[in-house]
């Protein structure tokens, strides 16, 4: 597993990814791909001349990659489907080169805070999905008992909000108080899962909005000065410090600043088991787009400025962030409207993730595509209990591919995106490359061609953790 292997012994397959650069974990090389019952079973140059497939798909000029693992998607049903749902969200992400995502456990409602909320989830998903799935499951005041349930049925981990994550209703996803959070490590330490926190101080940021709000400040800049980093510092600072007390593993989500990096590096160095996101946002827009595009680019924490951008890109850079995810988390586009207080807040970047990185940080930056991949894909299989399933292209894993043409440069449109509402921050930018089909288990579940895109088998399934390696990322 995880080296490129010759083999000789398999001349059936179902389908031959012929003639394209693949990149597998440490190098990137000219390969044919075969697939026999949904795995890579050979991954050697010149398969057709020795071997047999029912199909061949023709890769030549385009590279191979491990399909997305993005970590972090929020899809909205049960009840709020029409800000998105499994159908829209998940073509969204095929047409991404995304073939596993893990949905988060809110805005749908009920949240996936007890089992039979799951199973409702659930119940929606099925035969809906274009790509694979995991679960979340949440953490919050009142469900600490409720969370052994959501592991037994095969959540991925458990996600709470130290601050307010918004929306309305009785059946809402509330914020941690300080006892919830430290009793919940407690449990989830003991049913050895992952937290992710969305890390930001409720008191800090609740106060500097108010204060905003109250004095008519309520433009772009002053919607980001209510979200300080020394928000984002003090709830991580905190976190590490109830996740020494309890031995929980943490996961840091959508982190916006490398000063929290750095803290959460050097939790990392003492030994702590703690991984860090970051999001395509933070490393591809600034507060200037913020101010430029409105609420369509507002999200919490929100964007920084330039110089910190390039600090968190030399944080990617030294390894220091662990996993790249979307964040997405869309709404409809009404709700986008409105001053920077009262819009939603979170941005719809699902389908353009890995075309993002790949742009920004290969055709850019030089990152080499192993490095890349190991953020996007193979991290996050490790982190979540998907690995050796998914996360890279070796032998026995699913056959789970994002074909890209990196010699194609084109302009995001609206009507390039598939998810429910068009709207994104992306529209109109220039990208230099472009995802042509994704294929999952060795369906093709997306195409793009001249004349349009194809959108076919929905045969995602739901991927319970237990079938995964326990969530070591390291070692
Ligand atoms: N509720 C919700 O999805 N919030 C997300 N949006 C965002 O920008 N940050 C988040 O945590
Ligand atoms: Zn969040
Ligand atoms: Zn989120």
């Amino acid at each position: 597993m995880g080296q490129f292997e010759q083999s000789e012994q398999f001349e059936q397959f179902e389908l031959i990814v012929r003639g394209g650069m693949v990149v597998l974990s440490n190098e990137v090389r000219p390969a044919d791909i075969g697939i026999r019952n949904g795995k890579i079973a050979a991954v050697v140059d010149d398969l057709t001349s020795r071997s047999q497939a029912a199909q061949v798909y023709d890769a030549s000029g385009l590279y191979i990659m491990p399909g997305m693992i993005d970590a972090h998607v929020h899809l909205n049903e049960p009840a709020l489907g029409h800000w998105e749902g499994f159908e829209t969200g998940s073509a969204a992400l095929a047409a991404g080169g995304c073939t596993t995502y893990i949905d988060m456990p809110l805005n749908g409602v009920p949240p996936t805070v007890r089992l039979e909320a799951l199973e409702k989830k659930l119940a929606l998903a099925d035969g809906v999905s274009a790509v694979d799935f995991a679960l979340w499951g949440g953490l919050v005041p009142g469900n600490v008992e409720r969370l052994a349930e959501l592991a037994e049925a095969g959540v991925i981990g458990f996600k709470a909000f130290m601050s307010c994550p918004g929306g309305e209703g009785e059946d809402i996803f509330a914020e941690v108080d300080e006892l919830t959070l430290y009793e919940g490590m407690k449990e989830i330490a003991r049913l050895g899962k992952v937290l992710a926190l969305h890390a930001e101080s409720e008191p800090i940021v609740s106060k500097l909005a108010k204060e905003a709000v109250a004095a008519g400040k309520r433009g772009a800049m002053d919607f980001v000065n209510s979200r300080p980093v020394l928000a984002e510092l003090e709830a991580v600072n905190r976190a590490l410090f109830f996740a020494e007390l309890t031995g929980c593993a943490l996961h840091f989500v959508h982190i916006s600043s490398s000063e929290a990096v750095e803290l959460i590096s050097s939790a990392k160095a003492r030994g702590m088991n703690v991984t860090v996101e970051t999001c395509p946002h933070y490393l591809t827009l600034t507060l200037e787009d913020v101010v430029r595009l409105g609420a369509v680019a507002k999200c919490a924490p929100p964007l920084r400025s330039s110089e910190e951008q390039e600090r968190l890109w030399a944080a990617v850079r030294a390894g220091k962030i662990d996993i790249i995810a979307s964040d997405h988390s869309p709404c409809p586009t009404s709700m986008k409207d409105g001053d920077m207080f009262e819009a939603w807040g979170g941005i719809s970047g699902a389908q353009s993730s890995l075309e993002l990185m790949l742009d920004e940080g290969h055709v850019r930056r030089g990152i080499p595509l192993p490095e890349l991949s190991k953020w996007l894909s193979l991290n996050p299989a490790k982190r979540f209990g998907l690995y050796p399933r998914k996360g890279e292209i070796a032998i026995g894993m699913e056959a789970d591919l994002a074909i890209i043409d990196m010699g194609e440069s084109y302009t995001l449109a609206s009507s390039d995106l598939l998810q429910r509402h068009k709207h994104s921050p992306y529209i109109g930018r220039s990208l230099g490359c472009r995802v042509k089909a994704t294929m999952v288990r060795g369906n093709v579940v997306y195409e793009q061609k001249p004349d349009g895109v194809k959108l076919t088998a929905r045969t995602g399934r739901w991927i319970r953790y237990d079938e995964g390696n326990g969530g070591k990322l390291y070692g």
